[in-house]
């Protein structure tokens, strides 16, 4: 039984997708138990894919949440789930600890598993593992707060809901081998996975597939509602928007193409296409995408307590005052220190063929 779920785990983390089991039962856990603080609107988009594929079987779960009508709809949803009071009773036996609560909230669940772990009642398994996907937060925090020292850092979004999520994580060295192929179990359930040594890497993709879905959101809000603006029903005008961003993703993956190159060949000379993309620039389409991505990014780093000095017109050494009393004077463009190794002038530069 311990060989097949190991099976099955090796398969996961080569990028398949676990087997569906026919029973709505899963009879290989991941993890011993998985407890959820926070089940919110990520806690469930987590709850839902492995519970669907099973991989992880309800009464091996238990969810806490500070709001009562957040944890009557998860029981709902998902029977067999087991809802505690209290976050001492929910982390009982679990090996896998998922953070799912606002970054404000953070420190009260730091301090109820602090205390736990302090008592000394064994509560809190030693082999236990903090998965979380607060944004912003940084590992040591847990670290130091929640004295639970294997740390795991996560950025999903929320179409991991229906398995289509993309989930950036990190982390500390001693999550052993076997534990990070569990957690990739985990986590592939929501989609793809992308694993990085350094975590600054998750700030950064905060930016782009955290809150990216929200952007992608509001492009297709804006499409739908020029769609009726010239009479489209609201009906066709989202069938129209919905196929036009999935067939345009699915164009791009499976061509490997670069966007421009697709882009182009929309784009006929004197024709339609170049008539809107040219109020795109007008209105500096790209440029206001890239602004909200470094805004995005700063804020994850301002939550996290680091300097947020990054990106177009900061500067890490100037304060922010001090640029405010330079009149907002752009200091520079380049967001961080340009990488020398692709500077370097090839020794073949000025030599005749
Ligand atoms: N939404 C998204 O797209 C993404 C969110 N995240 C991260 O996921 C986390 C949760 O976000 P989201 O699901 O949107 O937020 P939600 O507000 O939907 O969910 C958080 C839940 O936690 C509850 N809660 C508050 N305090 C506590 C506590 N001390 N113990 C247990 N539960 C508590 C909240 O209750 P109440 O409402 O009563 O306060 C709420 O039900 C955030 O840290 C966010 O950064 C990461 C990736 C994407
Ligand atoms: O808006 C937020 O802070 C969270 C983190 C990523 C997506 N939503």
């Amino acid at each position: 039984m311990i060989m097949l779920a190991n099976r099955l785990l090796s398969a996961a983390t080569a990028g398949t997708r676990l087997a569906k089991f026919s029973t709505s039962a899963s009879k290989y856990n991941i993890f011993d138990k998985i407890t959820f603080i926070g089940t919110g609107k990520m806690g469930q988009a987590m709850l839902s894919p492995l519970i669907t594929q099973n991989l992880q079987s309800p009464s091996s779960m238990t969810v806490y949440d500070v709001s009562d009508a957040a944890l009557r709809k998860v029981e709902e949803l998902y029977p067999g789930i087991k809802a505690s009071s209290s976050i001492p009773d929910a982390i009982a036996d679990s090996n896998l600890i998922v953070y799912g609560v606002k970054p404000q909230n953070v420190c009260k669940v730091h301090a109820e598993i602090r205390r736990a772990k302090l008592d000394g009642a064994g509560t809190v398994r030693d082999d236990a593992i903090i998965l979380s996907v607060v944004a912003g937060t940084p590992i040591q925090n847990y670290v130091e707060r929640s004295l639970v020292t294997k740390v795991a850092r996560s950025m999903p979004n929320t179409p991991a809901q229906i398995g289509c999520g993309v989930t950036v994580w990190s982390c500390t060295d001693n999550v052993d081998a076997n534990e990070r192929r569990r957690i990739t179990a985990v986590l592939d359930s929501f989609g793809k996975t992308v694993f990085v040594e350094d975590e600054s890497f998750i700030d950064m993709s905060t930016s782009i597939s955290g809150s990216g879905p929200a952007y992608i959101f509001m492009l297709m809000e804006a499409m739908i509602d020029a769609g009726v603006h010239m009479g489209f029903s609201r009906e066709t005008a989202t069938t129209l928007v919905h196929h036009t961003l999935l067939g345009s993703t699915k164009f791009a993956m499976e061509t490997g193409e670069h966007p421009a190159v697709l882009r182009n060949s929309v784009t006929s000379p004197a024709g339609t296409t170049a008539s809107a993309i040219y109020e795109l620039e007008n209105g500096k389409f790209r440029t206001v995408i890239k602004d909200a991505i470094w805004a995005c990014y700063r804020r994850s780093l301002e939550m996290g307590g680091k300097s947020s000095q990054v990106g177009p017109n900061r500067s890490p050494t100037i304060p922010v005052d001090l640029q405010v009393m330079m009149n907002n004077i752009p200091i520079s463009h380049h967001p961080v220190e340009p990488p020398m190794g692709e500077m370097r002038v090839p020794s073949s530069f000025g030599k005749k063929d």
